[in-house]
Formats: C-alpha cells, sequence, structure tokens
C-alpha cells in the first residue's frame, strides 16, 4: 500500500496553484494519471520520485519516504522512473545497459524477451529505433524489481503502430512483476488498455478518481455516443448550415440549424453526440 498526501505551491501560468493530492494506493495497481497542461502531473512524479521537495507525507509498504523529519534520497527509494526522452547510457550495449544497474543476466534476459529485445543485446542506443530505446529504459527502470514505476507519458514521442506495441509490452511487463505503477498518459484507448484507475487532476488537485470506464466515458444521460471535437469550418446553404467537425483523426460534417449554431464559430471545441439512433458498427 502507498499512500500520498503532499502540498506544494506551484507556479502555475495564470497564477500560483496549490498542487494538493491524499491518495491510496494499492500493490499492483496500475493508475493512469491525466488532466491539463499544467496541473502537476510531472511534479506530483517528481516528488514521489525524491526529486522535488514537498510538504506532507509519503510512506510505501509502511516504509516512510517523506514527513517532516525524512526525505529519503532518490537512490534509497525503491523507484524505476522512465521519461519521455529515454536518458540511456550511449556508450553501452544494451545489455550492459540493464547491467549496469544490477548484475542480474537472468532478470535481464527476461526483460529483453519480453520487450522483444533479445536479438538486439549487443547493439548501443544510438543505433537503436525509438520504440526499441522506449523499451529499453523501461527494462532498465524494472532491473531493480521497483515498487512503483513511475511513467511520465514514456510513449507520447512514438507513432501509433509502435505506441501499441509497446502497450501491450508494459501490459505483459505488469502481468509478469505486478509492479505498482503510475503511468502520465493523455490518450484515453491508452488509459482504459493499461489502467485499472484514472486519476484526473485539476490544477493541482484531484478532479476524478475512478474506474477507466466511469472516468473516461463522456456520454450523458440517453445519449448514445459523444466525441470531443473541434469546428474547422461553418458552410451556409439556404437556412442550414454545415459544420466540418475534427474529431480525432477523422473530419465529419453535422448540419447544425442557425439556432444550434448560436454561440459557435470556427476553432470552438465541442461535443458531437446522438441520442435518436442506435450507431451503426461495421
Ligand atoms: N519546482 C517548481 N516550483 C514551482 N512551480 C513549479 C515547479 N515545477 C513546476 N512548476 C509549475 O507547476 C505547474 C505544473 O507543472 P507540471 O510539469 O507538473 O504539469 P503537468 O501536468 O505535468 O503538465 P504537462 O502535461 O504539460 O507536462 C506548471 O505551471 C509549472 O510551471
Amino acid at each position: 500500500m502507498i499512500k500520498i498526501d503532499i502540498q506544494k505551491s506551484l507556479h502555475g501560468q495564470i497564477g500560483d496553484i496549490n498542487l494538493d493530492v491524499n491518495l491510496q494506493i494499492q500493490k499492483g495497481d496500475f493508475i493512469a494519471l491525466t488532466g491539463k497542461s499544467g496541473s502537476g502531473k510531472t511534479t506530483l512524479l517528481r516528488i514521489l520520485a525524491g526529486l522535488e521537495s514537498a510538504n506532507g507525507n509519503i510512506e510505501v509498504n509502511s516504509v516512510t519516504w517523506l514527513d517532516d523529519k525524512t526525505n529519503l534520497a532518490v537512490q534509497k527509494r525503491d523507484i524505476g522512473f522512465v521519461f519521455q526522452d529515454y536518458a540511456l547510457f550511449e556508450n553501452m550495449s544494451v545489455l550492459q545497459n540493464l547491467l549496469y544497474v544490477k548484475k542480474d543476466k537472468d532478470l535481464a534476459f527476461k526483460l529483453l524477451e519480453l520487450c522483444d529485445l533479445k536479438n538486439l543485446i549487443n547493439r548501443y542506443p544510438n543505433s537503436l529505433s525509438g520504440g526499441q530505446k522506449q523499451r529499453l529504459s523501461i527494462c532498465r527502470a524494472m532491473m531493480n524489481k521497483p515498487k512503483l514505476l513511475l511513467l511520465d507519458e514514456p510513449l507520447s514521442a512514438l507513432d501509433p503502430k509502435m505506441r501499441n506495441s509497446l502497450q501491450d509490452e508494459i501490459l505483459s511487463l505488469h502481468k509478469e512483476f505486478n509492479t505498482t505503477t503510475i503511468m502520465v498518459s493523455h490518450e484515453p484507448r491508452e488509459i482504459y488498455k493499461l489502467s485499472n484507475r484514472v486519476i484526473l487532476l485539476e490544477n493541482g488537485e484531484v478532479l476524478n478518481d475512478g474506474k477507466p470506464k466511469d472516468v473516461l466515458l463522456k456520454t450523458q444521460g440517453s445519449q448514445k455516443f459523444s466525441f470531443e471535437g473541434e469546428i474547422l469550418d461553418i458552410i451556409k446553404i439556404d437556412v442550414v448550415n454545415i459544420a466540418i467537425i475534427s474529431i480525432g483523426q477523422q473530419l465529419v460534417e453535422v448540419v447544425l440549424s442557425n439556432q444550434e449554431l448560436q454561440g459557435l464559430k470556427i476553432g470552438s471545441k465541442i461535443n458531437v453526440g446522438t441520442k435518436a439512433f442506435a450507431p451503426v458498427v461495421k
């Protein structure tokens, strides 16, 4: 069990905000930490890692990492940390990067096998693709068998295909080692696939905390489905208007009456939903 109760004053974009987080995390949980830019996600991970100071308490399996008398050093906290950039040792091979952390060849080979890197053990980081480097960073973070794995948007720089396959590998690692994990992510699909609990931060506070389905589903009441989108264009034809809306990677046309269009303009962020018709899935 991990108990977190921390406070820190942050200099937000529109004035100071108070990061104030009180959470209990069960062993083996996979937490997705999400929220707008500047809400305090990275700072929370850095405080957990001991890279940044804060007021309050952090207790991990009954060991105090932080209170008013204790501030355990980074090396003494049992954590693995993976950032968006890989921070690998460029002068060491794939295998050496892992053995530098811990001289445990069995574990290194097991991790490399799980992450599909076993045939690259003698390669150096500069000859690896972005996805392979990120896999190696994750393997390296696992070499100490950490009590807490902190992943700060580790997949955001990767193309969708690579991102998808790395999600599968993170899932395999989690099944194998059951490491308590907190991962910052903005992608609902990724969050749903990997996590069992989502924490939504806003202005330093927990705005929502629950199962991915409950936090992520955007439909309300009798809505069959609802998507977030942005109006790219509005074309007027007689008494109706056709709004060109981008939803994810797609553009759709939606017919709007003058009344429905009121208050909307090009660039408006909107929700597109339907009540009356059952969606057709092909
Ligand atoms: N040590 C610090 N002291 C005071 N303010 C800080 C400190 N570190 C970060 N901040 C500010 O706190 C706010 C939250 O930053 P943080 O990086 O935690 O947000 P985030 O949710 O991870 O954002 P993003 O999704 O853009 O990475 C920002 O406005 C930042 O400038």
